[in-house]
């Protein structure tokens, strides 16, 4: 018997169905954020300085200098994902063509190519408005900025997005996820936050306030911390937004990145589900601090997971990625970071789940952490391997070979 099928054997006896398993990883799709591959600098200005408390560090050679070389890049990663996965892109990734139009005016026609591109490979396209990186962005604020202009030109790129990614949705067949992120804060304590998040309010309540389809299109809201230079006080913050999606029934977009290091994000996924309808989720690893390192198999992404499938809310979470690491092959940050969101998933829906949750409900926690412990070293990698090979991509390290044909026959041709 081959190492599959022994593998499946061995998780039948544990109460797990291996093919009813691969069929759900397969209806997963990952979220592939567009801006890994340029280091998040877009294409509407040549060389563009990334603002708004982000940063992506390292020089490593072959960055995306254009919207095609970025969608080449994002083929071949793709083609080593398994499974059919989606593309997240910024409003910064706008092709202007030698026209002068602002963000507030952007339409699907700086988009056209995207979408052929996306329809042609029959995969769905998530969006986000882009509040970093432009001069009315500058001073740090956009949608709770003190000047009335300035607030309206933000809200106006909001609206503008949400009819780009209403569009997007109807030409691709496939429902949009739109997510909304502002930088907006201070470096140090400021006197009237109140001020500034009752403006955020308003902003936002006026961008939603344009009547979208839902089938086509959906908003998501997310939630931050602190960014560089904006240590003391954020905006959009977490009880901030936590309380807009209950009060107006908006997905929250959690970015593993997003908290306080000792916070746990799994433990998060119920108590906001029970309350707010969806979640959208940036997978990211931060490092000290939201340092958006590429994401590993570490127990953080396998808890998440483990959450998100025992909670039975694998319909209500949409699962995008978020991190920009430049110190490494930017497309093998791709492929290792959705590899292990994936593996992450699998190791989740292959836990023995009806037999725990009887050891739980007896209150019997001691065979409870023995099962999960001993679960940790199944024959996950057999199965692992089955679903790249099910998938046409390589199984186990193989893919690794042809991120580096790649690097010498393109990347390293890019100046
Ligand atoms: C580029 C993204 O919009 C950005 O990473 C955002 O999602 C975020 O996480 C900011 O810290
Ligand atoms: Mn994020």
């Amino acid at each position: 018997m081959d190492a599959f099928n022994l593998a499946k054997e061995r998780y039948a006896e544990i109460g797990v169905d291996v093919e009813k398993v691969l069929k759900t990883l397969a209806r997963t799709p990952v979220s592939l954020q567009c801006w890994q591959g340029d280091d998040v600098g877009g294409f509407e200005r040549a060389g563009a300085e990334l603002t708004g408390g982000i940063q992506a560090t390292g020089n490593y050679p072959g960055k995306a200098r254009t919207a095609d070389e970025l969608r080449a890049d994002l083929d071949k990663a793709l083609s080593l994902i398994p499974g059919k996965n989606r593309v997240n892109l910024h409003a910064s990734y706008a092709e202007l063509n030698g026209k002068k139009v602002d963000r507030d005016a952007y339409t699907i026609a700086q988009f056209e190519n995207w979408v052929a591109w996306a329809k042609k490979r029959r995969i769905g396209l998530d969006f986000n408005p882009t509040y970093f990186s432009h001069p009315l962005s500058a001073d740090g604020f956009t949608l709770s900025h003190r000047d009335a202009g300035v607030r309206k030109f933000w809200i106006n790129h909001g609206i503008a997005c949400r009819k780009i990614a209403q569009e997007m949705g109807r030409r691709l067949g496939k429902t949009v996820i739109t997510n909304f992120w502002m930088p907006d804060g201070f470096k140090d304590t400021p006197v009237n936050r109140r001020e500034y998040r009752e403006r955020m309010e308003d902003s936002l309540d006026k961008i939603f306030a344009v009547k979208i389809d839902q089938k086509l299109n959906r908003d998501a809201v997310e939630s931050k911390l602190f960014g560089v230079g904006v240590e003391s006080c954020t905006i959009g913050s977490h009880e901030f937004y936590m309380g807009y999606t209950v009060k107006n029934k908006k997905i929250l977009c959690l970015d593993a990145g997003h908290f306080h290091p000792t916070e746990t994000l799994a433990d998060k996924i119920s108590a906001i589900l029970q309350f707010v309808p969806e979640i959208l989720l940036h997978v990211s690893r931060g490092v000290r601090w939201d340092s958006d390192h590429v994401v590993t198999l570490d127990d953080q992404t396998r808890a998440l997971m483990e959450e998100i499938v025992r909670g039975n809310y694998l319909d209500r979470v949409h699962i995008g990625m978020d991190f920009f690491d430049a110190s490494i092959n930017r497309l093998a940050c791709w492929v290792i970071g959705a590899r292990n969101t994936q593996k992450a998933l699998l190791l989740a829906l292959l836990e023995p789940a009806a037999q725990l949750r009887k050891y739980e409900a007896a209150g019997d926690y001691t065979s409870r952490l023995a099962l999960l412990e001993d679960a940790k070293v199944m024959p996950f990698g057999a199965v692992w391997d089955e679903f790249c090979k099910r998938n046409n991509v390589p199984t186990g390290h193989a893919w690794l070979a042809e991120v580096k044909a790649y690097e010498s026959d393109v990347l390293a041709k890019r100046a």
